[in-house]
């Protein structure tokens, strides 16, 4: 079942035993393999063991570490293929998503390997005679991540590789549903030379065990999240006791917003690739659609006619461009959100009807007003609900009406709405006339509650290294 070429990605696989975690491929719920867990008191000497790893990698040049990054990107890039299907019977997503996220994953050791050599300090200029002042950036530590189901690789390398860039140790918990791919890529780390005490995967049937001994341990020195909102929440009061720094990249509700100015196709094109890629469950998605009247029904026809051409089955599958959601608790609560759209007044403009498995029907909901339950929640499935709006002013009132502020998406052609709506949204990121704006070079992270912090870009880094000040006094020049 699991056959692929380079069988060293699978050194992470074990017989059943009472202490390991079962896999299941979710586009058939079969079981496809079973890893070890480990116990707190495990937990707690993978800590203890990084702290000691973390010592000696602090000294090393970014030039040496970086060429153990880019050694790592390189066999992740040779390994594609397998990787890719790893991801693809352990997630679902088609195989296509699966390569595009492999060198997605693989392009932030790149970009981090190269940005280390970077983390430049300052002088400063003083304000006493006999002193001169200057700041040094240094490795924050022994650096922990929690991540989620939907992109199993690359949100590990987005957080592991500025960890060691930065010089830090990185202990990682993947989402209990998909470690296989993140076990293979560490695999692929220490082939690349990374010391195995400092790159560490940890996995227990129990995540807030884990996430207690990450956020309470005074040895760790940061949490990187990417999940929900309401997991977020306990992990930043966790982490409270020990004063950790942390990264949060959580929920999202993003508006998808065509004005009556814009070039349709390209507004569909970008709803495509925004709502429906991973079978809508990113982040970033767009969750809720704002069509201006005058362009709604011809907007509708035309992302119509594209949603009809997607096809829905197992990821693994020539020409399939939708695969299963995560589970089947995943599909009813999209379902639910469907159904309750219509109970208060939506209609189904195409799709909705209730599949097997753990598949959702690619829906397009028309007649949705801004108040219904399915506006209001993050959907994290395949279901593009279409409210219209008259007014620029409303619009943006109900654009950031929501606790969330990751992405967002417009479609214009008028630069003075361009500047204003572009300022005027509560996002940390904003899509203009482009639907996919994920990049491992620009910042990646969210206001309000959908997080603190970036990722990606040269301020991801930041988020691994501390700054220090020096002064230096009694000098006689
Ligand atoms: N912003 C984003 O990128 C994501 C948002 N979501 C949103 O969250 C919803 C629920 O998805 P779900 O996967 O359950 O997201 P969660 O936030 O529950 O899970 C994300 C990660 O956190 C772990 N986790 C869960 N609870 C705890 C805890 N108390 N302490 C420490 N770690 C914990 C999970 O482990 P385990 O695998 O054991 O559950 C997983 O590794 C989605 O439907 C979507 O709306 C989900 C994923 C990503
Ligand atoms: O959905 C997420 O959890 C992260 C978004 C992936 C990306 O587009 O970078």
């Amino acid at each position: 079942m699991l056959s692929i070429k380079n069988k060293t990605l699978l050194s992470c696989l074990i017989v059943q035993s009472n202490t390991s975690l079962s896999i299941t491929n979710p586009a058939t719920a079969a079981v496809i393999g079973h890893i070890a867990t480990q116990s707190k008191s495990e937990i707690n000497s993978i800590i203890a063991a990084a702290d000691i790893a973390q010592q000696q990698w602090k000294k090393t040049t970014a030039k040496e570490r970086a060429v153990i990054l880019l050694r790592w990107h390189d066999l992740m890039m040779e390994n594609q293929d397998d990787l890719a299907r790893l991801m693809t019977l352990e997630q679902g997503k088609p195989l296509a998503e699966s390569k595009g996220e492999v060198a997605y994953g693989a392009s932030f050791l790149v970009w981090f390997a190269e940005e280390a050599k970077r983390a430049y300090g300052e002088t400063i200029p003083t304000p006493v005679a006999g002193r001169r002042l200057a700041t040094i950036k240094q490795p924050i530590g022994i650096a922990t991540a929690i991540t989620p189901w939907n992109f199993p690789i690359a949100m590990i390398t987005r957080k592991a590789a500025p960890a060691l860039a930065a010089g830090c140790a990185f202990i990682g918990k993947p989402a209990n549903q998909t470690p296989l791919s993140a076990l293979a890529v560490a695999e692929l780390a220490y082939q690349a030379g990374v010391p195995k005490a400092l790159l560490q995967l940890v996995v227990n049937e129990s995540s807030s065990l884990v996430g207690e001994v990450f956020c309470e341990h005074d040895r760790i020195k940061k949490l990187s999240f990417t999940g929900s909102t309401r997991v977020g929440r306990i992990l930043m009061a966790q982490c409270a006791e020990t004063i950790k720094r942390t990264s949060m990249e959580l929920g999202g509700n993003a508006p998808f917003i065509v004005f009556e100015d814009a070039d349709l196709d390209l507004a569909v094109a970008g709803a495509m690739v925004s709502k429906y890629r991973n079978a809508g469950q990113t982040c970033v998605c767009a969750n809720r659609f704002y069509i201006h009247d005058s362009v709604y029904d011809q907007f509708v026809a035309k992302l119509t006619a594209e949603v009809a051409k997607l096809r829905v089955g197992n990821g693994l599958e020539d020409g399939v461009t939708v695969g299963p959601v995560i589970d089947e608790n995943a599909k009813n609560n999209i379902n639910r959100l469907i159904q309750g759209a219509v109970d208060q007044g939506a209609t189904v403009a195409f799709g909705g009807q209730v599949l097997s498995g753990a598949y959702v029907d690619p829906t397009i909901l028309t007649d949705v007003r801004h108040d219904m339950d399915i506006i209001q929640e993050e959907i994290f499935g395949p279901v593009a609900p279409i409210v219209r709006f008259s007014s620029d002013e409303e619009l943006i009132t109900m654009a950031n009406d929501t606790i969330y502020g990751l992405a967002s998406y417009f479609y214009s052609q008028n630069i003075n709405r361009i500047w204003y709506v572009a300022e005027a949204l509560e996002y940390g990121m904003v899509g203009i006339n482009e639907g996919l704006i994920s990049t491992e070079v620009a910042p990646f992270g969210g206001v309000k509650q959908s997080g603190i912090g970036k990722e990606g870009a040269k301020e991801g880094l930041d988020e691994y290294l501390v700054q220090k000040y020096l002064c230096f006094g009694g000098l006689k020049h």
